[in-house]
């Protein structure tokens, strides 16, 4: 599936609008980082209304239970609770894996490494397993995973399971050293670049790092009654 993740900043300045697209189908997974207020949910709902429109079998866990979520679908979870959705979404990996079929299955994770920095270190291992399994064999059987948090670090997502996110990016101006070389090492960012609302740095596979621009809503907290709808019918 072709989702729209929003426009290159350079050419909306241009009145072009050159859009950046997620093709779920050559790059399964995808970061979603930033500072706080900088849009991350914003522009998580916009994803999350196209996969909606299409039809895509979605689970949503949200650590933080902030309620940008809830009442959406049923496959939701928050706090302690994404322990069991997760653990679903994994099993049903592992049957599809088993059965050598393919099923189009997208995982919605928001504030993800405050969940995984909440284990202990058992835990944690075994979550890193789980999750270092989906993001290197998902391509192959369909199974997709959209992570946000504020922050990735090392102690988050090692370099290896990092790398298996083709898309990264970092929604705000204030980027720090650690999150830059994290989601985007080898790209030089010019930190005195002060960039406007709705904006941020976007990686992708075989392009150079870029400034991607969200549309900005009016009325953004119709988003979520939007999805709510979408989700009735679902
Ligand atoms: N594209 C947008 N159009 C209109 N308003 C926006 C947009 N992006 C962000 N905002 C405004 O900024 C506020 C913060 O955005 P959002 O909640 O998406 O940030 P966040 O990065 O998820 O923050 P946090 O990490 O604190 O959850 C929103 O409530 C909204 O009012």
């Amino acid at each position: 599936m072709l989702i729209k993740l929003g426009y290159s900043m350079e050419s909306w300045k241009n009145g072009v609008k050159t859009p950046f697209f997620w093709d779920t189908n050559k790059v399964p997974h995808i970061l979603l980082s930033g500072i706080t207020g900088g849009g991350k949910t914003v522009l998580a709902q916009m994803i999350v209304n196209q996969l909606l429109s299409e039809h895509k079998s979605i689970s949503i866990c949200d650590f933080k239970a902030g309620g940008d979520w809830d009442s959406i679908i049923s496959n939701y979870a928050e706090y302690k609770d994404c322990d069991e959705l997760l653990e679903t979404f994994y099993n049903s990996f592992l049957e599809t894996i088993e059965q050598r079929t393919k099923s189009e299955q997208y995982l919605i994770f928001d504030e993800f490494s405050s969940y995984a920095l909440s284990k202990d270190n058992k835990e944690f291992k075994e979550l890193m397993a789980k999750i270092s399994h989906i993001s290197f064999m998902g391509r192959s059987f369909g199974y997709k995973l959209f992570f946000i948090s504020q922050q990735f670090n090392s102690k988050v997502l090692d370099t290896a399971i990092r790398e298996q996110f083709g898309i990264k990016m970092y929604m705000g101006s204030t980027i720090s050293t650690e999150s830059a070389t994290m989601l985007f090492p080898n790209c030089e960012i010019d930190k005195s670049i002060h960039l406007p609302k709705c904006c941020g740095y976007i990686s992708m596979p075989e392009k150079e790092m870029d400034i991607i621009q969200i549309p900005f809503l009016n009325e953004p907290e119709k988003l979520k009654q939007l999805l709510i709808a979408k989700g009735l019918i679902y």
